[in-house]
């Protein structure tokens, strides 16, 4: 609509002279925190895709506080919070209340990915900070959704299809805390048997890194074998049945779903190349409802408000 038209869009180049070596000061914060750490790169993933799915890419994901967006319960797990800061810190002195933190965290993301193996792109800039976080509107796609509601969830931010394929592929680094996956691994449903679309070989292997007795909270790979590198393998084992999560698997159960994921995998015309497709649907989801102009405000520390 013509609305549309007078909606402020980041751009690439945005800080200029304001802030010019913003990017290298991220990516060196970033290094430095995947050499410490590689778990920081899925950690920082998810959290860009938390904070864009609610009240848009404005890192109201990070504000601390009762009730605050952080204290949901998909947010409980999030990590990569100090590199966010460290990065803020020295920006600060660099260029003091000039870069968002909504738009370190797009930056950083985009870096974790690139160093993860995955594809480099240009992100866009001038997202301004939200002053609003309630756990009350933190609503994300969970585990065990059925297709049908994950392209609901993303259909909501304008997301399509093959950006919800694509962009699930993310879970191609990181992992997840067995008390997400386990039922469908021991009692599918209440039926007292694994989820029947499960690869019979991977039941035993995922029940004995996730016991019914053990810690809920112990972690395994969404990407089996490959858990740490930016890859297909993701959607390879969705094709094998080795999908961690119920939400994953359905992507190759599910008739529309399906072609995209063989698409990606070079099994069907016309292809798609991983890399390309995660940049452009990242590149969309980073500028989900971005603030500009009057709407919010550039931090001096990433987990308060002015
Ligand atoms: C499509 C619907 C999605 C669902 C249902 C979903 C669900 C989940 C769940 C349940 C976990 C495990 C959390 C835990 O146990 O700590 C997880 C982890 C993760 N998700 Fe998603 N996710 C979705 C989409 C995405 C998207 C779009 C991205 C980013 C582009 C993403 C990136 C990640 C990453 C990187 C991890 C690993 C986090 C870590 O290791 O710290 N997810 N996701
Ligand atoms: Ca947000
Ligand atoms: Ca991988």
């Amino acid at each position: 609509t013509h609305k549309n038209f007078f909606l402020p869009r980041p751009r690439i180049g945005y800080y200029g002279s304001a802030c010019w070596n913003v990017e290298s000061i991220v990516r060196t914060v970033v290094e430095s925190n995947y050499l410490a750490n590689p778990a920081n790169a899925p950690g920082i993933l998810r959290m860009h895709f938390h904070d864009c799915f609610v009240q848009g890419c404005d890192a109201s994901v990070l504000l601390a506080g009762p009730n605050s967006e952080r204290t949901a319960i998909p947010n409980l797990s999030l990590r990569g919070f100090n590199v966010i800061e460290e990065a803020k810190t020295q920006l600060e002195i660099a260029c003091p209340r000039t870069v968002s933190c909504a738009d370190i965290l797009a930056l950083a993301a985009r870096d974790f990915v690139h160093l993860a193996g995955g594809q480099w792109w240009p992100v866009p800039l001038g997202r301004l900070d939200g002053r609003v976080s309630l756990a009350s509107n933190v609503i994300l796609p969970g585990p065990t959704d059925s297709v049908a509601v994950q392209k609901l969830r993303f259909a909501e931010k304008n997301l399509n299809t093959q950006d919800l394929v694509v962009l699930a592929a993310g879970h191609t680094i990181g992992t997840a805390g067995c008390v997400v996956f386990r039922d469908r691994f021991f009692n599918y449903d209440n039926t007292g048997s694994p989820d029947p679309t499960i690869a019979p070989s991977f039941v035993p292997q995922i029940q004995a890194q996730c016991p019914l007795n053990g810690d809920p909270a112990t972690r395994v790979v969404l990407d089996t074998g490959s858990g740490d590198q930016f890859d297909t393998s993701y959607l390879n084992n969705l094709r094998n049945g080795r999908g961690l999560l119920e939400s994953d698997q359905v992507l190759w159960t599910n008739p529309e779903t399906r072609p995209i994921v063989e698409r990606l995998l070079g099994l069907r015309f016309p292809f798609l190349i991983f890399g390309l497709e995660f940049a452009r649907s990242m590149t969309k989801m980073s500028q989900i409802e971005i603030k500009m102009g009057l709407d919010g405000e550039i931090r001096r520390v990433c987990s308060a408000v002015n």
